[in-house]
């Protein structure tokens, strides 16, 4: 068998056991990785491209749970950010903040949805999403205010398609509701131990181990 295409998230699957920073055991492997990596995530554009970059693998990328996919000559805008930046006016607007204070590295470059920090109160955040129409889904990191049918499956199959890989033959590894639409689209798909309800439901196999030991445990088994 070949090695499969690989479709990543990052927070919560990349990340060393307590949860923050990228585990430096997955630079060898992903870079190694004889087919194509896709990194496909909830934050915004900037950041999974400088991990494609430093890791040393093509830039491949699903940011902003599906807003903005890059197919390595070409950026794909699926979402635009307006109605969820009226949401976090009108949040404001009711006293309360998008909690990354003033400089807000998080939104900064974010162009298809706003994040709002969980430490802040999610259901006043959810009661306006929903009067505009879009929905708000917790991450684990971070709550993304987003239209509803913006997805990371949806961006993956935007770079099979151009890339010319099958999503079938794709192995995902993942850690919250954000990757259920990529568990949906792929051929085999691995919730780390980490993982929420949403995702360990979805998942083919809830692995045993947590963050990047799960994720290592699978490169080694499918490569
Ligand atoms: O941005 C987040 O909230 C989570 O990011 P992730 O999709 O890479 O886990
Ligand atoms: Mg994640």
């Amino acid at each position: 068998m070949s090695t499969p295409p690989l479709v990543l998230d990052i927070d919560g699957t990349l990340t060393r056991s307590d949860g923050w920073g990228i585990d430096p055991r997955v630079f060898d492997p992903l870079r190694e990785w004889d087919a194509p990596v896709v990194l496909a995530t909830g934050k915004a554009f900037p950041y999974p491209i400088a991990l494609c970059h430093f890791i040393g693998v093509p830039e491949l990328v699903v940011a902003e749970n599906g807003g903005i996919v890059y197919t390595g000559d070409a950026v794909h805008v699926t979402a635009d950010a307006d109605a969820a930046r009226t949401v976090a006016a009108e949040y404001r607007a009711a006293g309360y903040g998008l909690g990354w204070g003033d400089d807000d590295t998080v939104n900064r470059w974010r162009e298809a949805e706003v994040a709002v920090s969980r430490d802040q109160p999610l259901e006043p955040l959810r009661e306006l999403a929903a009067a505009a129409g879009l929905e708000v889904i917790d991450t684990g990191y971070a709550y993304h205010v987003k239209d509803t049918d913006q997805n990371k499956g949806d961006g993956i199959s935007i770079i099979a398609d151009n890339v010319g890989f099958d999503l079938a033959d794709c192995v995902a590894i993942g850690d919250s509701i954000n990757d259920v639409s990529t568990f949906e689209a792929v051929g085999r798909s691995f919730a780390v131990a980490n993982a929420d309800d949403a995702a360990r439901a979805v998942a083919d196999e809830v692995l045993a181990e947590a963050h990047a030991d799960g994720t290592l445990s699978v490169l080694d088994r499918v490569r």
